[in-house]
Formats: structure tokens, C-alpha cells, sequence
């Protein structure tokens, strides 16, 4: 089975799982990246079961529009049954790195107004212990320095996305060689530093249940 047909898998799971939590009034979180286009190509399937969506990025908001599903402002949103957003690891806690893709900042905003966050994942995205993936942190451009130099301190070892931009016009400084003993805390410190948006550690909002596919099926993971 390769890789795409895991992605594909695990966005038809999705879409079972979320179905029968939906209704003609519903409003469903979507995230970025190569799994989560999967899984807006195969929920405008059932575009007629949910009211509209809320895209944690343009491309994904672009996506969903080419699908003739309508994509609601965030600020227009109070409550949200589900998101469905990929991860580039997890944990068996269910804690998560994001924002390979850099849309992290956003994916945290919209994760957090949802009941319920799905991760779809395939099989290489689970770790014993996160930090093999460069953890991604958004920063404010005129803090980049600065900000580096902090993460120094924490002994992080950041790395400057050369040539990105996020939606929000700002930067992505990658973090590297962490060996992650404590998600929650590491999430804190650095999202305590002056210039820092928000870092792509999910874990005082992991997910709620990772669909994770393999080449035998999709399992059902919780915490
Ligand atoms: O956090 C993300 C984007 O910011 C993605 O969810 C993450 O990078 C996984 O992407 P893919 O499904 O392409 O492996």
C-alpha cells in the first residue's frame, strides 16, 4: 500500500467517523497538508450533511470553495462540532507536532474552538517521543533574532525557514534535534516568548482520537 493510499484511507475514516455527529447546522474544522486534502476531496461527498467550514489556511480554504463548500470567517464561529487536521508526529498520548506545512498558528485557532479534534495520520507519523520532526515555531519577522536567541537559552537549536511566509505574514523558525520529555511544558516556554505566535506542539490541546492507517486498516486510536 503506498503512502497516498494510506492518506486516502484514513480521510474515507474520517468522514464515517465524523458523519453521524453532523447536522444540517454544522460546522466543520479543516486543517492543511497532504492528508487533509484527502480528506476535503472525500467530505465534499457529504457536503450536503453540514452547514459550512472553517479552513485553518488560504489553500485549504481554497480547496473547500473549488468544491462548491461554503468556508465561514473564524471570527463568525462560536462552536464547531469537529476538526480534522493531519500531524507530522504523535505520541501515545495523543500529543502532536504540526505545522510542517506552517499553517500551525491558524490550526491552533481553529482546533481550539472544536468539540473534537481528529488527527489523520498514516503509520510513519508515530513516535515514542516527539522532536525527531523540526518543531515548528511562528514568530513575529522583527523578533527573529531575538527570539532565536531565546530559544538558544532554551536549548532548542532553531533553524530559519528560508524564503516562507505564513498566512499571517510571518516567519517559521524550525527546531531541531529535540528529544521531547514534556510536551506541555516545552508548548508554554516557548509560546512565552516576546515574539513568538505560537509553537507546533499540541499537547495542552492534543487530539481527541488519532485515525491512523496502516497497511491492514485504519485504527482508532484514544487517549
Ligand atoms: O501541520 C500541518 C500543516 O501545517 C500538517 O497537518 C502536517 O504538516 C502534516 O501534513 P501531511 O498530511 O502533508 O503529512
Amino acid at each position: 500500500m503506498t503512502q497516498d493510499e494510506m492518506k486516502l484511507a484514513v480521510a474515507q475514516a474520517a468522514v464515517t467517523y465524523i458523519q453521524p455527529k453532523l447536522s444540517r447546522d454544522s460546522i466543520v474544522g479543516v486543517g492543511t497538508g497532504s492528508t487533509a486534502n484527502f480528506f476535503i476531496d472525500e467530505l465534499a461527498k457529504i457536503k450536503h450533511l453540514f452547514e459550512a467550514a472553517v479552513a485553518s489556511s488560504e489553500a485549504t480554504a481554497e480547496r473547500l470553495r473549488g468544491h462548491g463548500i461554503e468556508v465561514y470567517d473564524m471570527n463568525s464561529v462560536d462552536q464547531m462540532e469537529v476538526y480534522v487536521d493531519g500531524a507530522d508526529e504523535f505520541d501515545s498520548r495523543l500529543n502532536l507536532i504540526k505545522g510542517g506545512g506552517g499553517a500551525l498558528t491558524r490550526e491552533k485557532i481553529v482546533a481550539d474552538v472544536a468539540k473534537e479534534f481528529v488527527c489523520i495520520v498514516d503509520e510513519t507519523k508515530k513516535v515514542d517521543l516527539l522532536g525527531e520532526f523540526p518543531l515548528p515555531v511562528e514568530v513575529i519577522p522583527m523578533a527573529r533574532s531575538q527570539v532565536a536567541r531565546r530559544l538558544v537559552q532554551l536549548d532548542c537549536m532553531p533553524v530559519y525557514r528560508e524564503g516562507f511566509v505564513t498566512d499571517n505574514g510571518n516567519i517559521i523558525l524550525d527546531l531541531h534535534g529535540l528529544e521531547i520529555e514534556q510536551p506541555e511544558a516545552l508548548e508554554t516556554d516557548i509560546n512565552n516568548i516576546v515574539g513568538v505566535v505560537t509553537n507546533g506542539l499540541f499537547a495542552r490541546r492534543g487530539a481527541n482520537v488519532v485515525l491512523m492507517a496502516t497497511p491492514d486498516g485504519v485504527q482508532t486510536l484514544t487517549r
